[in-house]
């Protein structure tokens, strides 16, 4: 009998990101990306024209140099920010494995898992997305499943749905701010902005907006804001139809009209830097602002590869150390 406890395999799941800023490797990634029904929940018939006829050729033409602009000689921000919280991650030495997989391109999460089942006898799968959507982590947890069926034998398998209210995690986005405060001073107001979702998917039952909103709070309650210091807004909309709103670049462009003209932006959804938060926020967002009469926008960046972001995850890991093997 094995009284030990079990060699815990961590599998961190993210986006996934385009091979290279190109408009090739850009189509082939949107192409994958927009073909999964959790995330166009329209019917196949009526979507599929649509994608292959009108957005794989003109998407990729005007994301690829958007891309171009936030590239590094490493990769895309997204997958190299994501490899080195999975090093921080491996340096706890507490887990038999840390793996990195993307939903959609490479690593992918099957090839991840097949490697996985051979080392450990318990895999906890994290979605990097602190807010739960179907779209995101429901299409993860799909991969996952779509792979293990296939298997004789499934080690234990656990989900992490979540962490929006994690206390850890609130804290460490929350002295982000206020570090970023303390060596720049600050702003008239604090803008979160968190990556939108079609309205159906709330209509349907998507936890997402109601878990941004409890993120946002939470975080202006340990920075002592209140309510009228801080603003919540949803970015990167997708398509004609109706979003969350309101509409980040919206606002933006009403606030200095309101008088508000000194603004910080923060992403607690996006887990590391990525093109929705370097480029549309970072950059083009910025320029909207200043253009309506803002005179200061600062961009707070994310968690990214940070300790305080390891501690975070491995708190949330740590129970299923303790299991049994
Ligand atoms: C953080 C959570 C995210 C949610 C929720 C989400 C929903 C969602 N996104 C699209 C369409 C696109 N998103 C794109 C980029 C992108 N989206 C997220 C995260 C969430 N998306 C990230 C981290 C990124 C960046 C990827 C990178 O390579 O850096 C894109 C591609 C970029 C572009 O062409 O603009 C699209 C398209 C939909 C339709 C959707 C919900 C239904
Ligand atoms: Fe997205
Ligand atoms: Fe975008």
């Amino acid at each position: 009998m094995n009284t030990g406890t079990a060699r815990v395999g961590v599998l961190l799941v993210n986006l996934g990101t385009p091979e290279a800023p190109t408009p090739k490797a850009v189509r082939r990634y949107l192409r994958e990306f927009l073909s999964d029904p959790r995330v166009v929940e329209i019917p196949r018939v009526l979507w599929w024209p649509i994608l292959h006829l009108v957005v794989l050729r003109i998407r990729p033409g005007k994301s690829a140099p958007a891309y171009r602009t936030v590239w590094t000689e490493r990769g895309s921000p997204l997958l190299v920010h994501t490899q080195d919280l999975r090093d921080l991650l491996a340096a706890d030495g507490r887990f038999a494995a840390v793996e990195i997989a993307m939903r959609y391109g490479i690593p992918s999460i099957r090839s991840k898992l097949e490697e996985l089942r051979n080392r450990v006898e318990t895999i906890v799968i994290l979605p990097l997305y602190p807010q739960y959507s179907a779209a995101t982590t429901g299409s993860a947890f799909d991969a996952v499943c779509d792979t293990v069926k296939s298997w004789r034998h499934i080690p234990s398998l656990h989900f992490i749905a979540d962490y929006h209210c994690s206390p850890k995690y609130l804290e460490a986005v929350a002295s982000r701010i206020r570090s970023f405060w303390r060596e720049h001073g600050r702003p008239d107001r604090l803008l979160f902005s968190f990556h939108g979702l079609p309205r159906r998917c709330i209509d349907l039952g998507d936890p997402y907006a109601g878990q941004c909103q409890v993120t946002a709070q939470g975080i202006a309650r340990l920075l002592g804001l209140s309510d009228d210091e801080w603003l919540l807004a949803y970015q990167s909309r997708f398509g004609r139809a109706e979003w969350l709103k309101p509409y980040c670049v919206n606002l933006l462009r009403e606030l200095p009209d309101r008088g508000i003209r000194r603004v910080d932006v923060v992403c607690p959804g996006f887990a590391v830097d990525c093109l929705e938060t370097l480029e549309e926020i970072a950059i083009t967002n910025r320029k909207e602002f200043l253009a309506a009469g803002g005179t200061s926008y600062r961009y707070i960046p994310a968690l990214n590869a940070s300790q305080e972001h390891a501690d975070t995850l491995i708190n949330l890991l740590e129970p299923y150390l303790a299991l049994p093997a």
